[in-house]
């Protein structure tokens, strides 16, 4: 009943950019990051937990997460990550599942799980298929420094932060080449689609 993909990378490396091919062409999308940042709104029991384990000094005057205060305690500690990873973690697992099985039920007949920490968190097994969307270090480096305004090293602990993407990419049964252009990715895009009949 239905197909579902893992779609991950590395921070950077353009899952959203291939996910948003994919919902082009009409595959809904189930993205972790979208969930984990709702999870976290006010009100909500990941809300609660991450504001008793991390103190108040991460909210901002609105009662709203500072996400980039909280970015920079848990990128360059990992025991700080891990309780955060703790809370976050399970309320999206959860949440995904909801979502895909709402998608496969609607009779789709493939929904993309777009997860970062796919491998990290041994997410596999929720998933036929994965796709790793690669690039390589510099090119990556240079991207994340570029979009989130980072210096290189903030930049590098953000990548240390994951399994190294060559690894990823060992692991992967299909692999998105994302050095080039957005042309280049999109043909690699429509070229999977057909290959495993995603639409
Ligand atoms: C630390 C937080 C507050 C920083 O927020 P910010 O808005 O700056 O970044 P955003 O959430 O958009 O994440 C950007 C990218 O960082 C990477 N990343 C995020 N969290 C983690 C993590 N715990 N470990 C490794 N990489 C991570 C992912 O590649 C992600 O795509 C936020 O990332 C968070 O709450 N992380 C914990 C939840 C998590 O693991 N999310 C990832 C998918 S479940
Ligand atoms: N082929 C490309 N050529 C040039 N720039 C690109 C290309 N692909 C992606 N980018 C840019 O690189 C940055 C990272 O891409 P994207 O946001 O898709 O990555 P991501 O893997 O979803 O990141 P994260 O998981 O960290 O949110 C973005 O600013 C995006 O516009």
């Amino acid at each position: 009943m239905g197909i579902t993909i893992g779609l991950t990378g590395g921070i950077a490396s353009g899952k959203s950019t291939v996910s948003n091919m994919l919902r082009e062409k009409g595959i809904p999308i189930v993205d972790a990051d979208r969930i984990a940042r709702q999870v976290v709104e006010p009100g909500e029991e990941a809300y609660q937990n991450v504001v008793e384990a991390f103190g108040t000094d991460i909210l901002q005057q609105d009662k709203t997460l500072d996400r980039k205060k909280l970015g920079n305690i848990v990128f360059q500690d990992e025991e700080k990550r891990n309780i955060l990873n703790s809370i976050v973690h399970p309320a999206v697992r959860k949440q995904m599942l909801v979502e895909k099985d709402q998608y496969l039920n609607q009779g789709y007949k493939a929904v993309v799980l777009d997860i970062p920490l796919l491998f990290e968190s041994h997410l596999t097994e929720l998933v036929d298929h994965t796709i790793v969307v690669y690039v390589d270090e510099t090119t990556q480096l240079e991207r994340l420094k570029e979009r989130n305004k980072l210096t290189d090293e903030e930049a590098m602990q953000r990548i240390q932060a994951q399994l190294p993407l060559q690894k990823k990419v060992d692991m992967a049964d299909a692999v998105i080449d994302n050095n080039g252009t957005i042309e280049t990715t999109r043909e690699q895009v429509n070229r999977m689609i057909t290959k495993w009949n995603l639409v």
